[in-house]
């Protein structure tokens, strides 16, 4: 029996540059990524969105807008996380590093995707051409390296 765990991430874009967070600890640590977590109760995903962002970045946004939808399966294991990805190009504050993350800004032509989960370079393209996306991702733990099979669709 599958139960899905749902998840936020936020994204945050300026002309040139994305800013990404490298997670200091727990799940995906080592690698950088947008900033987001779980859902506490009573949150709707857009205001877990926007609480992870600050906690994570000390930044805070207006708006949010929801990009996309990606449902990750791990071979063997029946909690599928399913996240919701949100863009913004407003944001207030500057962002500093947190216990879970060290921001940094990145030129798009520069996204250190060797150093991001490997599915980030299928869908961060779509993302900042502001195309809406859907996916499911099927990571398999082989040995120490992890290898998965996407199947995507835009629009
Ligand atoms: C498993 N791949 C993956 N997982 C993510 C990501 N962002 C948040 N989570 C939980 C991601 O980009 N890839």
């Amino acid at each position: 029996m599958f139960t899905s765990k749902l998840l936020t991430l936020v994204i945050v874009v300026k002309p040139q540059q994305v800013l990404l967070g490298l997670k200091k600890r727990g799940f995906g640590v080592g690698r950088w990524n947008g900033f987001g977590g779980k859902l506490q109760p009573g949150e709707s995903i857009e205001q877990a969105a926007k609480r992870e962002l600050w906690e994570e970045s000390s930044l805070t946004v207006d708006s949010l807008e929801k990009i996309g939808n990606i449902r990750f399966e791990f071979v063997g294991e029946t909690e599928i996380l399913d996240v919701h990805i949100f863009r913004t190009d407003h944001y207030h504050g500057e962002p500093s590093e947190s216990e879970e993350m060290r921001p940094q800004w990145f030129d798009l032509d520069a996204i250190p995707f060797d150093r991001m989960w490997p599915d980030d370079i299928y869908w961060f393209p779509l993302l900042l051409q502001k195309k809406k996306f859907q996916a499911c991702w099927l990571y398999h733990r082989q040995n120490s390296s992890d290898w998965f099979m996407g199947f995507k669709k835009s629009g």
